[in-house]
């Protein structure tokens, strides 16, 4: 490391940073015409080397800015152990940070083993850190090659009767983790858990999916009767590099749920390392999510899992607005405390499916046959007011399609939703309802939908769930619209409409979606996922779009100036920066910038999410060099 610093600071001002030419999120490192990405799977470390290598000719190459101690004090951070977790949970107990506290909240799930920081680990200074938490793709060959990867998944995808996959959305979603570990030499022994079994239940093996996940990974994967013992000590150590061995369904065992720690050592001992990609299991503490990061290091958090979050997280902290949520499906009691807390988040709430009812009856509508939760009829009187006083548009379908019975062959009409006739039951919206949602959905910039507008399994009763996924199509392909599609049917009913890839997100989570929408803070997490705000093109994290015309001579200023505690400053997401983390230069920068520098920190450092430029530029740009 000394000698990357060193040969780097002989480049001195010959690298500059060219953000505004930055494409796919990648910072872009010119040297002399020699261009290096930097990308959130490639690693600072060599792009630096490689940068380093070009010193030779640095001197005469045109330098704009003050980049060498920006990239410095990038080495600089490398060096310097994290700060313990400690010092977030000390943030959170301040008053004087709440608003902070709040932005981020959400971000913490109990085994997300997240943060973004592209670190190596191959730095054997660096070795303390192997215990932080952070994504795979800071993981590299040399991390990874002939290491034994224990791969926690969620590999709950619905079976029908003679086991066969019905959906395999979940195994797909799993796929690049895993390759990419496979693709740097490693073996990995892959766990997961399949529905709720009471004990060993053949019904929950998961068997089945070896053969399509041996077909998306392209190698055969190995399969053990066991998730713990003997049998997969052997098939784990006859591991070739690049192979896959697929546990047995890992909640044969009660100790799984209950997070015993001897279970959890056991299922570790047969691994080097941890990667948890389950994003739907995220908020559930269990042996294999949570218990076996005692036993291995690193711990890192899988694609999927750093997806899932960076979109959910993302469209609830900060939407882009008219911000719409659909909530359907039949489950009115878990879905309550969801509509609650995103009245407090929306501008729109449309309300479908089967939870449309307790709603009607409520407000002295007659339902019919229709599902209706009774105990439920107060708390959707009181949603119906609070989202007055918020001043949520809230869409209760006016027409719905009425059936004599619950049957694919039921007969059917339109009614309105203020008289289903006695006997019939509404199991889908009306075209009307369509209608407005369409006309309303128009006007929205972020769209979040769990659960299908009616019995969509029923081809008779699928035309609300199948125009809302029409609908949200054409919004994100047409008109940049975020779409984020949660829930087990919502996400089938899509894929069943051939959608799919054409929304912005398909969340593999249920619960764990939910949680996140509905603002929870999942326990015990061990990770702090922090968005800090944007300086580039759009934040993965946040979402937010900030356009602003930087030159790079600004950028360098911005690079010198500040720096976040732990991690490179124009970073992962595309130069996000946490006001709350930026600390003075080392070793760099005028006294006049460092008195900037204090002066920022002074008055940004309680205000946490977004990174507002334009003071600072306005600030820095009448003392940078050229000006
Ligand atoms: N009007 C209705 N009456 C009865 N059932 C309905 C009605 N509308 C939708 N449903 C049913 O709701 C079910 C889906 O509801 P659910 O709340 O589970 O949604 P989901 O998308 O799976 O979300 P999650 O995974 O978060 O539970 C579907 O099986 C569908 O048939
Ligand atoms: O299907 C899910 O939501 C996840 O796999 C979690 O399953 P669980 O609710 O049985 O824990």
């Amino acid at each position: 490391m000394n000698q990357i610093k060193k040969s780097f600071s002989a480049f001195g001002p010959a690298i500059m940073i060219d953000m505004n030419n930055a494409r796919n999120r990648s910072v872009q490192l010119s040297v002399r015409g020699n261009c290096f990405f930097y990308s959130p799977n490639n690693d600072k470390v060599e792009i630096i080397q490689k940068a380093a290598a070009f010193k030779g000719g640095s001197r005469d190459a045109t330098a704009i800015g003050v980049v060498a101690d920006f990239l410095l004090l990038f080495l600089f951070d490398r060096a310097k152990p994290p700060p313990p977790p400690a010092s977030y949970k000390e943030r959170e107990r301040s008053p004087r940070r709440r608003s902070h506290i709040e932005s981020f909240a959400v971000w913490s799930l109990p085994n997300s083993n997240l943060a973004l920081a592209p670190k190596s680990i191959s730095d054997p200074r660096e070795q303390g850190e192997m215990a932080t938490k952070r994504s795979v793709g800071t993981l590299g060959e040399a991390d990874l090659r002939g290491k034994k990867v224990f791969v926690r998944a969620d590999l709950n995808v619905p079976l029908d009767d003679a086991q066969k996959i019905t959906d395999d959305t979940r195994i797909r979603a799993s796929v690049p983790t895993i390759k990419f570990l496979l693709g740097n030499g490693a073996k990995v022994i892959l766990a997961s858990h399949l529905g709720r079994p009471k004990g060993v239940t053949p019904k929950y093996s998961l068997k089945p999916l070896v053969p399509r996940l041996s077909e998306l990974l392209g190698v055969d994967v190995v399969m053990s009767n066991d998730c713990i013992g003997e049998e997969v000590e052997k098939l784990a150590a006859a591991l070739p590099d690049g192979g896959v061995l697929l546990l047995e369904n890992v909640r044969f065992y009660k100790e799984e749920e209950k997070n015993d720690p001897d279970f959890a050592k056991k299922l570790a001992s047969v691994a080097d390392l941890y990667v948890n990609d389950a994003f739907g299991t995220a908020h559930r503490a269990h042996a294999s999510t949570e218990g076996v990061t005692k036993f291995l290091k690193p711990a890192v958090a899988g694609f999927l899992m750093q997806k899932e979050l960076d979109y959910l997280v993302g469209a609830v902290a900060n939407p882009k607005k008219p911000f719409a949520a659909i909530v359907g499906g039949s489950k009115v009691s878990s879905k309550i405390g969801v509509i609650e807390s995103l009245l407090a988040k929306v501008d729109v709430l449309i309300l479908g499916g089967g939870m449309i009812f307790t709603f009607y009856k409520a407000q002295g509508y007659a339902v019919g046959k229709s599902l209706v939760e009774e105990d439920k009829l107060e708390l959707a009187t009181s949603l119906i007011e609070k989202a007055k006083t918020k001043g949520v548009a809230l869409l209760l379908p006016t027409d719905v399609v009425v059936a004599d019975k619950f049957a694919a062959d039921a007969e059917s009409k339109i009614v309105p939703a203020s008289s289903i006739p006695d006997g019939w039951m509404g199991l889908d919206v009306g075209p009307d309802a369509i209608k407005t949602f369409n006309e309303t959905l128009d006007t929205t910039k972020t769209i979040i939908w769990n659960g299908p507008m009616g019995v969509f399994e029923f081809e008779k009763f699928a035309a609300g769930t199948d125009a809302i996924a029409k609908k949200l199509a054409e919004l994100t392909t047409t008109k940049g619209v975020t779409t984020i599609i949660g829930g087990g049917d919502s996400v089938a009913a899509v894929e069943k409409a051939g959608l799919a890839d054409k929304m912005s997100h398909i969340s593999t989570g249920g619960g764990a979606s939910l949680e996140l929408l509905e603002g929870k803070t999942l326990p015990d997490l061990g990770v702090t996922l922090q968005c800090r705000g944007c300086m580039n093109l759009r934040c993965r994290i946040c979402l937010k779009e900030l356009r602003i015309t930087r030159s790079n001579q600004e950028l360098s200023m911005l690079g010198a100036v500040l720096v976040p505690e732990s991690e490179f400053a124009l970073g992962q997401n595309g130069s996000c920066i946490d006001a709350t983390n930026i600390r003075r230069p080392i070793g760099g920068g005028s006294r006049e910038t460092l008195a900037l520098a204090d002066a920022y920190i002074r008055d940004h450092s309680s205000r946490p999410t977004l990174f507002p430029l334009a003071p600072l530029r306005r600030r820095l740009l009448p003392r940078s060099p050229s000006s």
